[in-house]
């Protein structure tokens, strides 16, 4: 067993890892390694914005996790598992949240840290180099790229005004002043390529040699002497090594982290004592607190060849590759994502939308791809809010097993019901005017359901992850028993140990989470620096 020694491992290089990374490289002059479990992202199909459906499809870079039976169903419950992460397989949206979001925050650990809307807002921007807005609200020289789509298709045109005939306003940014409205999507993409965490933070510092990354190394277990984090256990194909660190940062995201916490002794006593594990630190909320965007398809046909069903398969598809390959542009240049609406059913000029709705010009089986010939639209609407926590647990005591993972999804009334509302909203956007005159017929659910309590239980049927798992090692009051780091993300209990990625959220952000997971890192990485290396900083 070999033994290396590094100042500070960030174990992961997702959105978190390459930020915090990124961050101490520039700031400090300490020794960094980043242990990645996947491999280098040289994949072509990560780099391509519309190969991602590809990626997912074909469980390519991803870990293939699944539920447990959540209302009658394991479901697939894919994570990156490649160089950038969550950011090399995501499907790029950028959304920052609502302010409301982080006082969450800030009231979950009150006056023993700042987590402020003020503070956040500020990071944002910072971290972000936006191609359209420059205001007050946005960042123009970060490191993060953030575009509009280089066009808006008819079925998606067509859905934005349906939706302003229903009575919600158009919302040019709904990353500025209010989230409410319907507009176009804002991505993480740079001038027809994806813009990861890798390739924005992480890459510039391991060519120069200033940052070690080691790949297709899964780290099963943190050393812990005493109450002191000293290096991580690192699995290697058929060989173990041990490397030594200062300082241990977990950014595995919300799956993993807590769950090499547990094999390392961190967790409930009696959960670790089942499987023959020491606890070192009876942690109440560790793997607790699981919760994530519950996605509730609406789908219809659509008369002709409108959207992208024709362009994302066959031949259509060697079309657009061939045109990308050739100009940079078209369809597989973005996401095939364009348009986008948040707003509340109950309330349509509130400012705090309970669902946000994805336009997509597509009709898909897997909710990824498109299936069938047939041209349509799926809404893809999802509960900004769950209520609704679940956990991640060990399945045994063998490190390399999967976990057991139980998102709940929509184990709360509040979910239901926002759920069964945001359908009914949808159908009513599909009978205005720009919609009505091309739809042909509702795919999903389908005309034969439509009492509350058949649209509740296709709603308990079909909701399954937006891939934004957070929360499972929740960040709070040193009197929360349920917390697990506390304000500056140390584990509680435990020196040098520090998790820093979307499991530390206590409450889900109202928008996709990988910009909200860059940002909480680099204000994390800016306490890391104060607290372990001011004096360093100032000479670096
Ligand atoms: C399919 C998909 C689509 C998404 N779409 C969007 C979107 O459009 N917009 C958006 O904002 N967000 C999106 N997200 C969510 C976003 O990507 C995540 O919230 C974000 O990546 C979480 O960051 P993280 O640092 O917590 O974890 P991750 O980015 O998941 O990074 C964790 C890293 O740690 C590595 N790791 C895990 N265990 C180990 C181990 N034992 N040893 C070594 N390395 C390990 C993993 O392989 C991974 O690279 C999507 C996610 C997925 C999966």
């Amino acid at each position: 067993m070999s033994v290396k020694h590094f100042d500070v491992v960030i174990v992961g290089s997702g959105a978190a890892g390459c930020v915090v990374a990124d961050y101490l490289a520039r700031h400090t002059d300490q020794t960094i390694a980043v242990i990645e479990a996947g491999p280098m992202d040289r994949n072509p199909m990560i780099h391509i914005p519309a190969g991602y459906s590809k990626l997912l499809a074909k469980d390519t870079a991803v870990w293939p996790y699944e539920t447990v039976e959540v209302n009658g169903q394991n479901r697939r419950y894919r994570m990156g598992k490649v160089v950038g992460g969550g950011t090399s397989v995501n499907a790029m949206c950028y959304v920052r949240g609502q302010k409301q979001d982080f006082d969450a925050w800030q009231e979950a650990v009150g006056d023993e840290g700042d987590w402020s809307w003020e503070t956040m807002r500020q990071t944002y921007i910072e971290q972000e180099r936006n191609d359209t807005f420059h205001n007050k609200y946005h960042g123009i020289d970060g490191p993060l790229s953030v575009e509009l789509p280089q066009g808006i298709n008819e079925l998606n045109q067509r859905c934005m005004r349906a939706f302003q005939e229903f009575g919600l306003d158009y919302n040019a940014d709904y990353n500025g002043e209010r989230q409410t409205g319907v507009s176009p999507v804002q991505s993480n993409t740079d001038k027809g390529k994806r813009a990861s965490a890798a390739v924005a933070y992480l890459h510039p510092h391991v060519k120069t040699g200033r940052v070690a990354l080691l790949t297709s190394r899964t780290v099963t277990k943190v050393l812990i002497e005493g109450k002191r984090a000293v290096g991580v256990r690192v699995r290697n194909g058929d060989t173990e090594e041990e490397i030594a660190a200062g300082l241990v940062i977990m950014s595995a995201g919300a799956v993993q982290s807590p769950k090499i916490l547990m094999h390392s002794g961190l967790g409930q006593r009696e959960q670790l004592e089942k499987f023959g594990i020491p606890c070192i630190a009876d942690i109440k909320g560790m793997g607790e607190n699981l919760h994530d965007h519950p996605i509730i398809p609406i789908a219809a046909f659509v008369k002709g060849k409108m959207g992208y069903q024709a362009a994302a398969q066959g031949v259509g598809m060697f079309a657009s590759g061939a045109r990308y390959l050739l100009t940079g542009d078209g369809p597989a240049s973005g996401n095939g994502i364009e348009t986008v609406s948040y707003w509340d059913p109950d309330k349509l000029d509130s400012d705090a939308p309970t669902v946000q709705c994805y336009h997509e010009p597509i009709i898909s089986e897997d909710g990824l791809n498109p299936s069938g010939s047939r041209s349509g639209v799926t809404f893809a609407t999802v509960v900004l809010q769950p209520r609704s926590r679940g956990w991640v647990r060990l399945a045994d005591a063998d490190p390399t097993s999967m976990p057991l993972i139980n998102p709940n999804f929509i184990g709360d009334d509040y979910d239901l019901e926002v759920g069964i509302a945001a359908v009914k909203s949808v159908r009513k956007v599909m009978e205005q005017r720009s919609l009505a005159e091309v739809i042909e017929e509702e795919f999903v659910p389908g005309a034969n359901v439509q009492s509350d309590e058949e649209i509740g239980g296709f709603v308990k049927q079909v909701a399954t992850t937006m891939w934004h798992p957070v929360g499972t090692c929740k960040m709070g009051k040193a009197s929360d028993p349920m917390a697990v780091v506390d304000a500056r993300l140390k584990v509680k209990g435990i020196e040098a140990l520090h998790v820093i990625d979307a499991s530390v959220m206590p409450q889900i952000i109202s928008g996709n989470t990988n910009a909200p997971t860059q940002a909480l890192a680099r204000h994390a990485s800016k306490m890391l620096v104060e607290t372990y290396f001011a004096r360093a900083a100032q000479t670096a």
